[in-house]
């Protein structure tokens, strides 16, 4: 018998049902959030500020409390199983939070016995020469840049094997090329088996880095969506034709294609997706030679996860 898709798709490692949190002021953060995380995937939570992303994070690790809802992690109940599904969880948080005065080496090992784990300096120098932090092992984190800090934050979070890694804003403050070093980081630990779920403002990262998408707005997952499906639905591209000579109006003839003309009258934008590009814009071109239209540039523009985003972020505002 066929495998159907769900069969094949990876068993779920967390699972949020009906999650609802209300803060002491009576603000409602979190609304019946429903979310499974697959195992073994890069998800990208993504929303505006005070979309409820740290609390939704805080809860799955058990550093905030909810007011209702259950979340499941490699099927522990996080509140009757806590330590079990603690266990699985790595969290490298927002702010950076570690003793400035111990040695990155002491901080490493300390956070692991913290989880109970035996020692075990091979997995620790291990995790520090993967996050090139090998070299500064002796050094004491206040003598760290801002990037090695938050490696270092990264490799307590790894230092106890969890299963999950929480990445809350992994690269905010972080410059190009670390960020690039950081997404590289990240992909390795996935092909070792961790599942990551990060937070991020720069969409880029997430169109970059994750397999699936989810957007949250006012306490409420508004999409989850596999980030190559979102891209190729939401996706448009626009090919721009530069003319060699202005239009006043698109000529009635070309009036069935899906076409507009600039303000200026000096450029026709042509809009297609993703799928039948090439048909289109040979269409395009034999009319516009048949009307005697001549061109002297062309260039493509596709939407990125940034413009989808906007866009429908947007859209649900106009909804509201
Ligand atoms: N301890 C608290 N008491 C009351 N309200 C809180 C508390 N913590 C967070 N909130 C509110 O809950 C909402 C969600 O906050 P949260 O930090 O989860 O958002 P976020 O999506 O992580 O935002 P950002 O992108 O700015 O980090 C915000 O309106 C925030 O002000």
């Amino acid at each position: 018998m066929a495998e159907t898709r769900e069969e094949k798709r990876a068993p779920s490692i967390i699972t949020v049902t009906e999650l609802s949190k209300t803060y002491a002021g009576g603000f409602r953060a979190l609304d019946s959030v429903n979310l499974d995380i697959r195992r073994g995937e890069i998800f990208a939570l993504l929303g505006p500020n005070g979309a409820g992303k740290t609390t939704l994070i805080s809860i799955i690790c058990g550093i905030v409390n909810a007011s209702s809802g259950q979340v499941r992690v490699g099927g522990h109940d996080i509140w009757r199983e806590f330590r079990a599904a603690r266990s699985l969880i790595g969290l490298v948080p927002q702010e950076l939070t570690t003793d400035m005065f111990e040695t990155v080496w002491a901080t490493v090992n300390f956070s692991r016995g913290l989880f109970g784990k035996p020692a075990d300096k091979a997995l620790v120098e291990r995790i520090l020469r993967e996050l090139s932090l090998w070299d500064k092992r002796n050094e004491r984190i206040m003598a760290l840049s801002g990037g090695m800090k938050r490696r270092v934050m990264i490799a307590k979070a790894l230092s106890h094997e969890p299963a999950v890694l929480f990445l809350d804003e992994p690269t905010a403050g972080v410059d190009v090329s670390l960020r690039r070093d950081m997404w590289a980081m990240v992909r390795r630990l996935r092909e070792n088996g961790v599942t990551i779920i990060l937070t991020t403002h720069y969409i880029e990262e997430a169109e970059e880095m994750a397999d699936r998408i989810g957007i949250i707005r006012g306490g409420r997952i508004t999409l989850v969506e596999e980030k190559a499906a979102l891209m190729e639905k939401l996706g448009k591209k626009q090919l721009t034709v530069q003319l060699q000579h202005p239009l006043a109006d698109i000529p009635e003839a070309l009036s069935d294609l899906p076409l507009t003309l600039s303000a200026d009258g000096c450029a026709l934008h042509y809009h297609f997706d993703s799928q039948g590009a090439q048909a289109g814009i040979a269409v395009l071109m034999r009319r516009l030679g048949e009307q005697g239209i001549e061109f002297v540039d062309l260039h493509s523009h596709q939407s990125s996860l940034e413009d989808i985003f906007v866009s429908l972020v947007q859209a649900r505002e106009g909804a509201e």
